[in-house]
């Protein structure tokens, strides 16, 4: 296929994970053997195939990394009420450094009243308003990223992408991705333009862009041509496409026609297998961020 070298999201997060464990076991070293290991808590609400695919994944690597796991499964027509305490109770839990609610919540809950109910120093995801505010404000920074900006950060950090003095182009502004990545881009000195749905001649922009990220969830919407030659693309969507050869039914696409824009980029993310993976190794490092603060060794 292509010239661009690919960035294997899998791989960079394995070593992330080898990395956490170590520092797990040094943990334990310094704090003796009573001592405690960092808690995750999870709370899944509702019987969505590929959420409990997240969840599983979130607890296996837990158990990997030596960290403890709690879970709760709450059923889809819980109350806001009874969500709400479950979030509490958690965040009242020393065993517990960092609680999250998994994405997507039923509609008749108010998620915006969820995610702010998450205490900030456990807040793991970084989606408390306050904590993606921070992000906005020069001179503060979030007490945690939220993982998936995180992800795209780290993979263009351990892959020697130069950010400072670059232009960037982010297609998407969602809270939770698009948003978070343009100011993380920002912040590290890059130029970015924010392309949308409104953005008239969006292939104009990323044809300047030496740093290109796809989270619009639109499969295969960036063709290889608007692709600035020897650009580093990051492609963050994750869609399904039918496909009745694979087992599961459909197969995932990025945002991106990978093989043409293969043929163009420099380096680029496959999906499934770029940024997928990092999400949970940022959760994983925000959440030993957490205990080591709360342990008073950070
Ligand atoms: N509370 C949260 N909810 C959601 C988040 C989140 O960060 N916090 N992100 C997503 C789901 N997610 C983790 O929760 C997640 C999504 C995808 C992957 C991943 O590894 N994807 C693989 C492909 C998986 C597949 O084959 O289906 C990849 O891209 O290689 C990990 C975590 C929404 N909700
Ligand atoms: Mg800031």
């Amino acid at each position: 296929m292509g010239k661009a070298d690919v960035i294997d999201g899998k791989a960079i997060a394995q070593d992330i994970r080898n990395e956490i464990k170590e520092e797990v076991a040094k943990l334990k070293e310094h704090k003796g053997k009573e001592s405690p290991v960092p808690g995750l808590a999870v709370v899944l609400v509702g019987a969505r195939k590929d959420s409990e695919t997240y969840v599983r994944n979130k607890r296996k690597n837990c158990e990997e990394v030596g960290y403890e796991s709690f879970q709760t499964d709450l059923p889809e027509e819980v109350s806001q009420e009874d969500l709400l305490k479950v979030v509490a109770d958690y965040n009242a839990d020393e065993r517990v450094h960092g609680v999250l609610v998994q994405l997507p919540l039923p509609k008749h809950i108010n998620e915006r009243e969820v995610l702010d109910a998450v205490s900030l120093d456990k807040d793991v995801d970084g989606f408390h308003p306050h904590n993606i505010g921070s992000l906005a404000l020069r001179g503060r920074s979030p007490k945690f990223v939220s993982c998936t900006p995180k992800g795209v950060m780290e993979l263009l950090k351990r892959t020697g992408v130069k950010i400072s003095g670059k232009r960037a182009a982010v297609i998407g502004r969602s809270n939770i991705v698009g948003m978070p990545v343009a100011l993380l881009l920002q912040a590290e000195d890059a130029t970015v333009t924010v392309i949308h749905s409104r953005t008239p001649e969006p292939e104009a922009i990323c044809k300047e862009a030496d740093i290109l990220v796809a989270a619009i969830g639109r499969a295969e919407f960036v063709p290889g041509s608007w692709i600035k030659p020897g650009a580093v693309v990051i492609d963050v969507g994750m869609n399904d496409v039918e496909d009745a050869s694979k087992k599961r039914g459909y197969r995932l696409v990025g945002d991106v026609k990978y093989a043409e824009a293969s043929e163009t980029a420099s380096a680029i993310t496959p999906v499934p297998g770029g940024v997928g993976p990092m999400t949970i190794a940022m959760l994983l490092q925000n959440t030993l961020e957490s205990a080591k603060k709360s342990f008073g060794c950070s």
